[in-house]
């Protein structure tokens, strides 16, 4: 008998408020997108409110929080302001992520190390209100073991430059680092998920990392939507993680 291995897939809708957002037009809605997910199998949703509301607004996440049927994964800088909000919204989960105007997509993962009394203060009000805290990291060792010291039950390890790789070997070196940051994770007690440009020609060997809990994925997911529809390219994701894990377990 074959054992399922059990893993999630995180719908970012944030890239089809990206698209609302460019025109100012009230189309196309992240939450019908959200609800069309769930509908499809995704395990949960992600939004980030970014400080400069460049695609999710409030009203999105108030929303969604009222009609959702799955576990909402707030995604937020880590400011008094957003906390005052997460603490009133009481979403699921929150991951705490790195944030800074100008950039184009979230550059680096959060230097848990360098402010870690600041992290563990938000860990505590946000845990407070019923929340589990992840942080947005890189899978590098000293921020992981920074992560656990925080009292965070789980961290979310950066895929970007993984994604961003340009040759099998890079990416074979890089997919070795975020294996080596699963297990640390894992030895420490945390719940290990990742995400960042992860897309349907990259994905799998990402799927396959031993104790891996939970991929995020937004942006590959609302481009190949425009071609077979949000629910379709949902379904597709999410039977290709679960057959590449599937395979890596057997
Ligand atoms: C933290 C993270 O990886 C996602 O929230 C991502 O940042 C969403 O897309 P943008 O970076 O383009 O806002
Ligand atoms: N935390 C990563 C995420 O939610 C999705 O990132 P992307 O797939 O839009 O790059």
């Amino acid at each position: 008998m074959t054992t399922r291995t059990r893993i999630l897939l995180g719908v970012n809708i944030d890239h089809v408020a990206t698209l609302r957002q460019a025109r100012g037009t009230r189309y196309p809605d992240p939450v019908k997108a959200a609800l069309d997910a769930e509908q499809a199998g995704a395990d949960g949703i992600t939004v980030h409110l970014r400080e400069d509301r460049r695609h999710i607004q409030e009203r999105d996440v108030l929303l969604l929080k009222q009609v959702m049927q799955t576990r909402m994964n707030f995604e937020m800088g880590v400011t008094d302001t957003m906390l005052e909000f997460a603490e009133r919204l009481r979403a699921e989960h929150v991951c705490l992520v790195p944030e800074t105007r100008q950039e184009l997509t979230t550059e680096g993962g959060l230097d848990v190390a360098g402010q870690e009394a600041r992290i563990r203060d938000a860990v505590e009000r946000l845990s407070a209100v019923g929340s589990e805290v992840s942080l947005f990291i890189d899978a590098d060792p000293a921020q992981i073991q920074a992560s656990a010291r925080t009292g965070a039950p789980a961290i979310e390890l950066h895929t970007g430059r993984y994604a961003d790789t340009h040759t099998a070997e890079e990416a074979a070196l890089e997919l070795q680092r975020i294996t080596e940051g699963v297990a640390l994770g894992l030895s420490l007690g945390l719940i290990v998920n990742a995400g960042h440009g992860l897309h349907y020609h990259n994905v799998e060997p990402v799927a396959a990392i031993p104790g891996i809990n939970e991929l995020n994925i937004g942006h590959a997911l609302v481009a190949h939507a425009l071609f077979v529809g949000f629910p379709a390219a949902v379904a597709e994701m999410k039977a290709l993680i679960v057959a590449a894990a599937d395979r890596a377990h057997r």
